[in-house]
């Protein structure tokens, strides 16, 4: 008869300690109606790394909030969050998911940066130093040690901000979005980072709207659907009517509540569940397009805008060198490169906000020459939306934003008394098209501030339509979207494109990229050249 007692070798391994634990937690934002998070169940134990991933607006920054302990003003949670860290040290370290609020803006350069959480937790100078250093290396990003903070590409301030955080050796890392902003090898080396943070012992709660290489290496993902943790099984039999079930059940009657946590591995986070529930897929093959855009040959090649010998400095540094480029109508122009490549500088030289080197010759629709001509005035031509939208928001609501970006007058010239009422109706009429086409409908009367950073671009985008440009210059506009924003923001793309405008769009989701563009170059080492 064979022995019942296992053999201590059968026996399972002892669970690693839980460094995090959610047990049916909920959570109401002040003022709100809805709970943001309903009945959530999460462990993170030692070594974990584990996604939650939803669509804008399911929780997941509530939830990336909620782990970190950042919600306590903001609303009445019920439940239980435990972290064994809350004694004293180690404890939990996020990075927010707003590309403009990681930095403190109490330090001057990246290394004092990297080196102030550890400051203020009352390490040891010494200490402080050389974690920073370590960290900055780890990053790939010890040559900006000295760089001021004011001088960084949006990619390098993410990684800035994520330096500093890794110092204080948390036992948990909460990321919300954290590959946003990210070239392809910075997310390599934030993922060699993040497994050496693990194998350290720490723990990894990712959050986001997107699938990528740093949640394809989590051991589990799990999805949340306007607040609730919802059944995903590993067939897509699993993701089956999730949509049609969650929210209108009680957390009892659909399963919010219980774990029900899906392994990552490709094989089995399959397409299928990905867009059941909302996420965009940026590591898919892009669709393929057999045919060109059927605009882009109706209009011809017709050149809207054209540089030539364009070099821009960035202190003392040249940037972009003797550069030529042709953008065509009906045609979406994708700009890739490296973070620090100068993808900005080229769109926000374009727009005349960054000085070029004499002997630049911008020609844009109708062969006006645009390089002498000031920013305020290119816009007409050239619409810019930088990469981050808060600075160029400055109205208290959404509308308000929009109908300042409209010119009531042809040519901002004042209207006669009598062509005001038609005009005013007009513009609300202009207004109320786009906050469609950019789904802001609803967010309306929001302040742009409220608004969830993709949002606060889309107002921009929208602000940038109103100008009814020849030329749109796209500065990262698919950070932190959704599938189905991502597929708004195509439409609106095209949908401009069809109207026989240029788009240059600067992105580093290579999938989108090839599906919206028409052509795609690479800035490197000051120059384009087509991608391979
Ligand atoms: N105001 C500035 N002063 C000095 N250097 C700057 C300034 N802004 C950017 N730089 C530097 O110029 C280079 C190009 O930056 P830019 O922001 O154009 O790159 P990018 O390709 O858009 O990067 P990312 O993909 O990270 O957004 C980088 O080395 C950056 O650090």
């Amino acid at each position: 008869m064979p022995d019942p007692t296992p053999s201590p070798e059968s026996l399972p391994a002892p669970l690693p300690p839980a460094q995090l634990r959610l047990t049916d937690f909920s959570f109401q934002y002040r003022g709100a109606e809805t709970l943001a998070l309903a009945g959530v169940d999460l462990v993170l134990r030692a070594g974990d790394a584990v996604a939650v991933l939803g669509p804008q607006g399911a929780g997941t920054s509530t939830l990336a909030r909620a782990a970190a302990g950042l919600l306590g003003e903001h609303g009445h949670s019920t439940g239980v969050r435990e972290l064994p860290g809350e004694d004293g040290h180690g404890g939990v370290g996020m990075l927010g998911d707003d590309p403009e609020a990681q930095l403190t803006g109490l330090t001057r350069t990246v290394h004092d940066e990297a080196a102030l959480p550890g400051r203020l937790s009352g390490l040891p100078l010494a200490d402080c130093f050389e974690r920073a250093e370590a960290s900055l290396q780890a990053l790939g990003i010890a040559g900006l040690a000295e760089r001021p903070l004011a001088t960084l590409s949006g990619g390098e301030r993410q990684l800035t901000a994520l330096a500093g955080l890794l110092t204080l050796r948390p036992d948990v890392l909460v990321l919300d979005q954290p590959s946003q902003a990210l070239d392809a090898s910075a997310r390599r080396r934030l993922a060699r980072s993040l497994r050496a943070f693990r194998d350290a012992g720490g723990a990894v709660l990712l959050t986001g709207h997107q699938h990528d290489d740093l949640t394809a290496a989590c051991d589990q993902v799990l999805f949340l659907d306007r607040g609730r943790q919802v059944t995903a099984g590993p067939a897509a039999a699993g993701a089956a009517g999730l949509s049609a079930e969650a929210g209108g059940l009680s957390p009892e009657a659909d399963g919010a509540g219980q774990c029900d946590q899906v392994q990552a591995d490709q094989l089995r986070l399959d397409d299928a569940q990905l867009d059941q529930h909302g996420i965009w897929d940026a590591r898919r093959a892009p669709a393929r397009r057999d045919e060109p855009f059927p605009e882009a040959a109706q209009h011809g090649r017709q050149v809207l805008l054209s540089v030539r010998e364009l070099s821009v400095q960035r202190e003392t540094t040249p940037v972009l060198q003797n550069l030529a480029l042709d953008l065509y109508a009906s045609e979406v122009t994708a700009l890739l490169g490296a973070n620090g490549s100068g993808k900005s500088t080229l769109l926000s030289a374009l727009a005349g906000l960054v000085p070029a080197e004499p002997g630049a010759r911008i020609t844009g629709p109708g062969g006006v020459a645009l390089a002498e001509v000031p920013a305020h005035r290119r816009a007409g031509h050239l619409a810019w939306v930088g990469q981050d939208p808060g600075d160029q928001l400055s109205a208290s609501t959404v509308r308000a934003e929009l109908m300042r970006a409209v010119p009531l007058g042809p040519g901002g010239r004042r209207l006669r008394r009598e062509d005001r009422a038609p005009a005013l109706a007009r513009r609300e009429e202009q207004v109320q098209e786009v906050m469609e086409l950019a789904g802001l409908s609803a967010e309306a009367e929001e302040h742009p501030y409220d608004l969830v950073p993709a949002q606060r671009k889309d107002c921009v985008i929208a602000s940038a339509l109103l100008l009814r440009p020849a030329v749109l210059l796209l500065d990262e506009p698919t950070l932190g979207r959704d599938s189905a924003a991502m597929t708004r923001l195509s439409t609106l793309v095209r949908g401009f494109t069809s109207a026989g405008g240029a788009v240059l769009v600067a992105t580093h989701d290579q999938r989108w990229a090839a599906e919206i563009s028409d052509r795609q170059l690479r800035l490197d080492a000051g120059h384009l050249q087509p991608e391979a």
